[in-house]
């Protein structure tokens, strides 16, 4: 038994898997062998989906019929509604009544729970998939006192959310930027996420049970919640009217942790932060209304010249740029980790379904340190 300790796992390898490749030193991502960059500029999430699950880029045909399959899947029982504006009324965050909604989902699924047919767990991941957007946006509909918009299986995965949310059809800017947000987003590894629907799906319990673990562990503000952070922090530096660069000065002076900086794998700039800093400066340039991205961008230029942030391997990681894009897309600043959720389905489902190929029920160990050989003493006598 080795009795090396590895808190928070670091580099701890607990499994093979063919999804995603990362290079963290040399800010590399491919999802099965693809390189990100290609497949945000070229492809669409439903194809990104496809690649993730069946280990291959889809042709027109089998997109086609796997686009439609999707689609059709996307209304969610009036019961889930029901729930939602319950929540709402309640005024519980976005996050939360996703996990609620993810759980519940289960009552309505078709098909029986069968750990050896993984098929049909693929069936469950891929219908918790095409509902999520349906779920986040009557959610968010609901709650600012309007109500839901019916899914339309006419439009793609992105365009389809971004019109349930608002009632109108995006613009073609609007829905290819939110489509490629969706796939830069789509899987990244054994995040801790990701690493906790294994865990759950390692004791052949159902596609439901995992994904809302998956939903619950990238809420924290160390994972997906930070994305909302940075959107926070960068309206706070903008209700200062200080000067951008001496505000983070002050933020580094105060110890401040700056959100959507640093990462457990990458040691330079994340490659979807590249992707996300392009798209940013580019809906500034084409609004008119640049300081978003400017303000991101002269932080990020004063931390990579600060001498600690360099030395300790900090860069921007996805969500330093994200919440600006999203923010310019006009959607809530609580959603964004909600639309991270939605995108991360497909990495969740698709490593689940990996381990369960070859399964083996996770169960690390703790060292024991307390204390030992202590007599019992009867409540009465104590
Ligand atoms: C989608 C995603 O999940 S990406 C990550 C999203 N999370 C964030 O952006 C939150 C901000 N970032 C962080 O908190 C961290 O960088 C993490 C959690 C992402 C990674 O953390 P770890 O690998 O555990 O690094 P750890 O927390 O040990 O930090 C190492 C050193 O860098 C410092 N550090 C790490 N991140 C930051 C940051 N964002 N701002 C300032 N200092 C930081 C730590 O204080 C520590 O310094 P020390 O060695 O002097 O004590
Ligand atoms: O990989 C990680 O630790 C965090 C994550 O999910 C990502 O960066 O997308």
């Amino acid at each position: 038994m080795a009795d090396d300790l590895q808190k928070g796992l670091d580099d701890v390898l607990v499994a093979e898997s063919s999804l995603s490749y990362i290079d963290g030193d040399a800010g590399l991502l491919a999802y099965r062998g693809y390189d990100i960059k290609d497949l945000a500029r070229e492809a669409s999430y439903e194809e990104v989906l496809y690649l993730l699950w069946r280990g291959e880029l889809p042709d027109r045909d089998a997109l086609d019929e796997f686009a439609t399959e999707l689609a059709a899947e996307r209304a969610v029982d009036e019961s889930v509604i029901t729930t939602l504006d319950g929540l709402a009324a309640a005024d519980e965050r976005p996050m939360a009544a996703l996990r609620t909604a993810v759980s519940m989902l289960s009552a309505s699924d078709p098909e029986e729970s069968d750990p050896d047919d993984l098929d049909a767990a693929l069936r469950k991941g891929r219908r918790i998939a095409a509902k999520v957007p349906t779920v986040l946006a009557a959610y968010d509909r609901l709650r600012n006192g309007q109500e839901p918009v019916e899914p339309r299986e006419d439009l793609g995965y992105a365009a389809n959310f971004l019109y349930m949310l608002d009632g109108e059809e995006p613009d073609d800017v609007a829905a290819e930027t939110f489509d490629m947000a969706l796939i830069l987003h789509a899987d990244h590894g054994l995040n801790a996420s990701t690493f906790t629907g294994m865990v759950i799906a390692s004791t052949l319990a159902d596609t439901y049970s995992a994904v809302t673990g998956g939903v619950s562990a990238l809420a924290g503000s160390l994972h997906g919640g930070a994305n909302q952070d940075v959107m926070e922090t960068l309206l706070e530096l903008d209700e200062s009217e200080k000067d951008p660069t001496d505000w983070i000065r002050d933020a580094i002076d105060n110890d401040r942790r700056i959100p959507g900086w640093g990462h457990r794998v990458y040691n330079v700039k994340d490659p979807r932060a590249e992707i996300l800093t392009e798209k940013s400066a580019e809906l500034g340039e084409n609004s008119g209304e640049k300081k978003w991205y400017d303000y991101a961008a002269t932080i990020e230029e004063y931390l990579t010249e600060e001498e600690q942030f360099p030395e300790k391997g900090l860069a921007p990681n996805v969500d330093f740029y994200s919440g600006t894009v999203y923010y310019q897309l006009g959607i809530d600043l609580d959603m964004y980790t909600p639309i991270f959720a939605m995108s991360r389905v497909g990495g969740w489902v698709g490593h689940v379904l990996e381990y369960q190929e070859d399964n083996r029920l996770i169960r690390p160990r703790a060292r024991y340190v307390g204390p030992e050989n202590r007599e019992f003493v009867p409540i009465d006598d104590r």
